[in-house]
């Protein structure tokens, strides 16, 4: 990982998915310097989540580069690609994707089972995985009761700090949030969206953040509109 290089690079990148014809995301240029908090929004359907993926590593595109922090994804083989997934980009997904039958705790600390960096980078600072993943907790106002529950159990909104503790355990250089708010009523997204922006404040991590809610843009450095990056459609014949 290069830190002086932006934490996402984006160029000419294009994506469709296998089986349909119509869609297609077609990205000109998007660039997000390191640390910066960026709030990304667009129509239902318009490709948000496609391009978190695609900015994940998660997806490839057909063609176009799609840089985190100087790597180049696409270049990298399947496992390189997870690896460096686990040590420099903490995921919070729409669904959070938490292991049902395992603890909350031990949902956070899944990153720091798969990625020595997230351990390296917390021994560095003087601390064990299991003591950050209770401090990330309580900055959360997830107690310690709550902490030895499967991730089943969980109300909604535990679940989505569970899932936020997760992307942030180890101090990844970039945080991706896909509508992590959405479940939430007005006060609890302002309360988490504050907690969320000073945990990537303190751990120098870029944000990528998506939502419908415009309201929610206002802390962020920069509003991006998915449409703006992308290249105008062809124009149809009249
Ligand atoms: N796994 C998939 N297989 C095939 N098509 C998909 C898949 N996931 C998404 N799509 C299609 O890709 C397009 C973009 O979807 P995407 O989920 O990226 O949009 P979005 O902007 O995140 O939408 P929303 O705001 O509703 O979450 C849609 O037309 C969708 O049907």
């Amino acid at each position: 990982m290069t830190q002086a290089a932006p934490a996402i690079a984006l160029h000419q990148v294009r994506f469709h998915w296998p089986g349909t014809d119509g869609w297609r995301l077609d990205i000109r240029h998007f660039t997000q310097a390191a640390g910066e908090r960026v709030f990304l929004h667009g129509p239902s359907g318009s490709g948000k989540s496609t391009l978190l993926s695609l900015i994940g590593g998660v997806l490839t595109p057909r063609h176009g580069r799609v840089e985190v922090h100087g790597r180049s994804l696409p270049e990298l083989s399947s496992g390189a690609r997870d690896r460096f997934r686990a040590d420099h980009i903490g995921f919070i997904f729409q669904m959070f994707n938490l292991i049902p039958y395992l603890s909350a705790l031990d949902n956070i600390l899944l990153p720091c089972r798969f990625s020595p960096a997230r351990r390296a980078r917390l021994q560095a600072s003087g601390v064990d995985s299991a003591q950050e993943a209770r401090r990330l907790a309580a900055r959360l106002d997830l107690d310690a009761a709550l902490l030895r529950r499967p991730a089943a159990e969980l109300s909604v909104g535990q679940q989505q700090r569970v899932a936020a503790a997760r992307a942030l355990i180890g101090r990844p250089a970039l945080i991706i949030a896909d509508e992590p708010t959405s479940a939430l009523d007005a006060d609890r997204q302002q309360a988490f969206l504050e907690l969320l922006l000073a945990e990537c404040e303190a751990a120098g991590a870029a944000l990528l953040f998506v939502s419908h809610d415009a309201r929610l843009s206002e802390r962020f450095s920069r509003r991006v509109a998915l449409e703006d990056l992308k290249h105008p459609a062809p124009e149809t014949a009249s």
